[in-house]
């Protein structure tokens, strides 16, 4: 069965999951408030680095996949409403859900005209924000999920740099739908993909989501305190620990693996705004999570940690190398990099010379932080060349093996690589 299908944000999980419906022969609809967003992507650019994404948009642009700024047409055509738009933190770290409403009062309208259709919150939200917020919103608005339309919540598990990958060869695909008719129709929009798929109660949909980005942070924030203690203990070969670690039969060669190996600290745009909304959702239903508090404890303290050892080494008045500016290798995101956060405390402790390189993230850094006392490089050498001390913060091929090269320049590596 081919269906229409709506996409609200068009961002990283929104594109990819337009783009994966539409190379499933489905028609999809995309609808974005920015519309210099919608232009780029009208004219087949992706507005960000992502392998394998960026031919899909080529093959599907105005044919499967159609940008609208008619939101209500977009829906009114639909059997799916898929929401990808964000969730930021909000004052408490708890999830600001304004973005979902602000979709929803787009295409509102047009659900009481009698065709039933699924609207699918993809957006990661905490546990119970589809049954106690969402759907009582939607009450509210005269419009009862039942005969008109159904409800459900299909958390995303892809990982920026893969997202084609990840969305095409999903290990699994989770829906949080309590209604026949929901679960029978998203069970046919996916039968095309080859997953399992698990039919789960609202609540257990977005808390598999949380389940899966709290015990990555976990596993960060461990290996970053178990970094510590090594320090504080000292004559500890760090990296080599966490290598002989992994060599246990145990992890069975899972790339899981990767998350348990110290650093500064997790970032980008999930893993550290969900782990607050775990930890706030649960906080206002009356129970503390006591490891949750210690993780995001741990991780705020990474960029201190790194930037004293960059002042153990390094005098304010040298000229300081950065070396990655993207929060991870393979991406160009800049949002919550670790390199923003350790140049700022470095900047406040008085150090005024930097200078930085990222093999593709220079312009999205400067574009997002405006740091005026921050020159780029254009190449690894030059960047080398010009610094009287490097700071590796994140971890890009790359950079393997540079201070060889360099003998006598100083290098921090804040994430164990060289
Ligand atoms: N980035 C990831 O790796 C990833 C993976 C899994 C899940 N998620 C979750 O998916 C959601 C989206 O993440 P993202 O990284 O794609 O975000 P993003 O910031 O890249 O994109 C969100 C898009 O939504 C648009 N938008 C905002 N309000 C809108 C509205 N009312 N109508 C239509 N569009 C609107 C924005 O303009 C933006 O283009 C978040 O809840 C995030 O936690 C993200
Ligand atoms: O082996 C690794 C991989 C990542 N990281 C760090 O962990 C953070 C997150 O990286 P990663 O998980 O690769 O990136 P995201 O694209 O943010 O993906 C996470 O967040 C997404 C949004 O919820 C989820 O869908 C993904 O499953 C989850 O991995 C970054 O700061 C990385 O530096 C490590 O320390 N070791």
């Amino acid at each position: 069965m081919k269906y229409s299908v709506s996409v609200f944000g068009l961002g990283f999980v929104g594109i990819t999951t337009a783009l994966a419906f539409a190379e499933k022969n489905h028609t999809v609809y995309g609808f974005d408030v920015d519309t210099k967003r919608t232009s780029l992507l009208k004219a087949g650019q992706l507005p960000f680095l992502e392998q394998g994404l960026d031919q899909a948009l080529v093959r599907h642009i105005n044919n499967k996949f159609m940008i609208t700024d008619n939101a209500e047409d977009a829906v009114k055509n639909s059997d799916f409403v898929f929401l990808c738009v964000g969730t930021p933190s909000g004052e408490r770290g708890e999830a600001d859900l304004s973005y979902i409403f602000s979709a929803i009062e787009k295409f509102a309208s047009v659900l009481h005209d009698g065709k039933h259709r699924v609207i699918v919150i993809k957006s990661t939200v905490p546990p119970s924000t589809t049954s106690e917020r969402v759907i009582p919103h939607l009450k509210k608005m005269g419009l009862s999920p039942g005969d008109m339309f159904s409800v459900a919540n299909n958390p995303e598990f892809l990982r920026e740099g893969k997202c084609w990958d990840d969305a095409m060869h999903a290990d699994r695909i989770v829906c949080g739908v309590e209604d026949r008719k929901g679960e029978d129709m998203l069970r046919s929009l996916y039968s095309d993909f080859d997953a399992p798929f698990f039919n789960v109660s609202l609540n257990t949909g977005e808390y598999i989501k949380y389940l899966s980005n709290t015990l990555l942070a976990t596993m960060i924030s461990y290996s970053n305190e178990m970094s510590k203690i090594a320090d504080v203990i000292g004559d500890i070969q760090i990296k080599e620990a966490f290598e002989i670690l992994h060599m246990d039969r145990r992890w069975g060669g899972s790339n899981m693996a990767s998350y348990v190996f110290p650093g500064c600290g997790y970032g980008g745009y999930c893993l550290p705004k969900d782990t607050q909304a775990m930890y706030a959702a649960s906080v206002s239903k009356g129970y503390e999570p006591m490891i949750l508090k210690d993780v995001i404890t741990i991780n705020e303290s990474m960029p201190q940690f790194m930037a004293n050892k960059v002042m153990h080494v390094v005098n304010p008045s040298e000229t300081l190398g950065i070396l990655g500016l993207s929060f991870k290798p393979g991406s160009d995101d800049v949002r919550d990099s670790s390199s923003a956060k350790i140049i700022k405390l470095l900047l406040a402790a008085g150090y005024r010379n930097f200078i930085a390189y990222d093999p593709v993230a220079n312009e999205a850094f400067d574009g997002q932080y405006h740091f005026s006392e921050l020159e780029y490089c254009e190449s690894l050498q030059s960047i080398c060349e010009k610094s009287d001390a490097l700071v590796l913060i994140t971890a890009w091929q790359e950079f393997a093996g540079i201070d060889k090269k360099y003998p006598d320049k100083p290098f921090i590596d804040c994430r164990y690589f060289l």
